[in-house]
């Protein structure tokens, strides 16, 4: 038969090997810290019941997430949305024009599923129907208008406004206080809207405790509370490269990417509560799957293989073993019976049969893999639509939320039948997958060959700029998480945690994304993030 020419995606040997993985042993493990942390647990408790004025209680509420704390006071957060909120709707009067406070209140309770109006501004504009110029003193106001326009849904054209007048005024603050300047550099880079719930954590944590008026108790459990957790990752770490040492798969696949902390590190992003490991540690396997299923398609397989290997996954028959070359072997059945294990843990759990389920997903994706392999065998480039309608699923975050919904959600019944269609939801989550991991990626995708991706594809169809080109990009994501917010807001058929997830992998993918290839190149910010959200303590 003819020389095989095979690609190469000359990736990188793993930054962590399995026997540091193996070593990690966290003092946070103890049961005094976990004693301390729950007296602290209770001293915040007492704050949050003892905050009279919504003012105080939605500062109190917004420290406590940006710190990574409020997943312990979820009840009592809830409690005090709904009074302000019924409140609120009950007389619709402000009692102070106050920018800061009216916009604080607006983004917690629309964050928090209450669809408030974005009406509330109307007091802050002029005759003419612009925010009024004399707000451009008003720092702190300017940064939570900036922060909650980013919960805007399509048409909300005051939000919009609201995002242009405040960037206008921010980047040239001169007069900031030092807490002030370094919150509105952050949310210049990355919206709090837009980033992961950890690394805002572990940021955060840093900053107030330089703040003046920061409180002690809240930064040691903080700090405690992120060192505790973070105890539980090493654990789940464990288990995950364990299963990846089974497999032997970046052994017998030498071309792949051998990235399995990324692959956990991703999963940190999309749901960051301990009590989530199991999650977590099953999607790490997912996400280490669909990396080296992408490369066999992206850069090792031939055509015929590659047909022979989607007919293999959509038949979902062991025997269809014999017909495949055997490095396709080795993956073939790597997904198969992970496929079977995370289905065997589900129809013993919750009674459900979910094969048919994750089989159409994987399907989905190979069928995906394999029209863009086409397209760059025949050198063909679609049109942007022609390429995002394929691309959406070709960048597998339906398969990741499909292995989501059943690894996190109880009341499966009702919202079955969505997930089976993909709702937007997940189809929004994919297209700010897929447009951010182009953005990063499709550089040294197209150096070793690949299909063209968004930005090639429209350079292409409107013989734009590839400067302007990425710019479209990401004005179609911003455009994108619009959608995200409505389709993913109040009346969202699937649960909170589900919800969550959805909107953490498009966060996710701009911050892996944010400095080029943290997934396969993995640069120096990501290796550093890694190493502060994963590996080490808070001092
Ligand atoms: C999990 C993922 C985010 C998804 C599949 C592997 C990834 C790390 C990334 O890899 P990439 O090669 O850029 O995907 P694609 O561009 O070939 O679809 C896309
Ligand atoms: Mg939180
Ligand atoms: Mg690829
Ligand atoms: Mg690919
Ligand atoms: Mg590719
Ligand atoms: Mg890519």
């Amino acid at each position: 038969n003819q020389t095989v020419i095979r690609r190469s995606g000359n990736y990188r040997p793993p930054i962590w090997e399995f026997d540091y993985i193996q070593s990690l042993n966290s003092e946070y493990m103890g049961g005094r810290s976990v004693a301390r942390a729950s007296e602290l647990k209770m001293q915040v408790k007492m704050m949050l019941d003892e905050a009279k004025e919504p003012i105080d209680q939605l500062e109190l509420i917004d420290d406590l997430q940006r710190l990574g704390i409020s997943y312990h006071f979820q009840d009592e957060i809830n409690q005090i949305l709904t009074i302000i909120n019924r409140k609120y709707s009950e007389n619709h009067e402000p009692e102070i024009k106050d920018l800061y406070a009216t916009t604080l209140k607006f983004r917690l309770l629309r964050q928090h599923g209450f669809n408030v109006s974005q009406e509330i501004f109307d007091c802050f504009k002029n005759e003419k129907g612009d925010f009024n110029p004399s707000l451009c003193n008003d720092i702190k106001g300017l940064l939570q208008l900036y922060e909650a326009s980013f919960l805007s849904t399509e048409g909300e054209t005051t939000l919009e406004m609201a995002r242009e007048f405040t960037m206008k005024y921010l980047d040239d603050h001169q007069s900031l206080d030092q807490y002030s300047a370094l919150l509105v550099h952050r949310a210049l880079e990355l919206p709090l809207h837009w980033t992961i719930p950890r690394a805002e954590a572990r940021w955060f944590i840093d900053v107030y405790g330089g703040r003046p008026d920061m409180n002690s108790i809240l930064l040691e459990f903080a700090k405690l509370d992120f060192n505790i957790v973070q105890a539980t990752y090493h654990q789940e770490l464990k288990d995950v490269s364990r299963w990846w040492k089974r497999t032997c798969l970046a052994e017998k696949l030498p071309f792949v990417r051998d990235t399995i902390v990324e692959c956990f590190f991703w999963n940190i992003g999309l749901l960051f509560e301990p009590q989530y490991g199991y999650f977590r540690t099953m999607s790490s396997k997912v996400f280490f799957l669909i990396t080296i299923l992408d490369d066999v398609y992206d850069v090792y397989g031939t055509s015929e293989e590659l047909e022979l290997f989607t007919d293999a996954v959509e038949r979902w028959d062991v025997n269809a073993i014999e017909r495949l070359p055997e490095y396709m072997q080795i993956c073939y059945l790597a997904l198969y019976n992970f496929v079977n294990e995370e289905a065997y843990d589900i129809l013993k759990e919750k009674g459900l049969m979910i094969i048919p389920y994750l089989r159409k997903a994987w399907t989905d994706t190979c069928k995906a893999y394999l029209q863009e392999a086409k397209w760059y065998s025949i050198g063909y480039t679609p049109t942007l639509e022609e390429y995002m309608n394929n691309a959406w699923i070709s960048v597998s975050a339906h398969t990741i939320l499909v292995h989501a919904f059943f690894s996190v959600s109880n009341w499966i019944e009702e919202s079955l039948q969505y997930l089976v269609k993909y709702h937007n939801v997940i189809r929004w989550s994919a297209t700010i997958l897929r447009l951010a991991d182009d953005l990063a990626t499709s550089s040294d995708e197209l150096k070793r060959g690949d299909t063209p991706k968004s930005i090639q594809c429209y350079m292409n169809e409107t013989a734009a700029s590839e400067d302007d080109a990425r710019k479209h990009v990401k004005f179609v994501i911003s455009e994108t998480w619009k959608k995200l917010n409505k389709d993913g807001g109040a009346d969202c058929p699937f649960s909170q945690t589900f919800i969550e997830i959805a909107k953490n992998t498009g966060r996710m993918s701009q911050y892996m994304y944010q400095y080029g290839d943290g997934h396969g190149m993995s640069n120096s910010e990501t290796k550093d993030r890694i190493l502060a959200l994963v590996f080490e303590p808070i001092p």
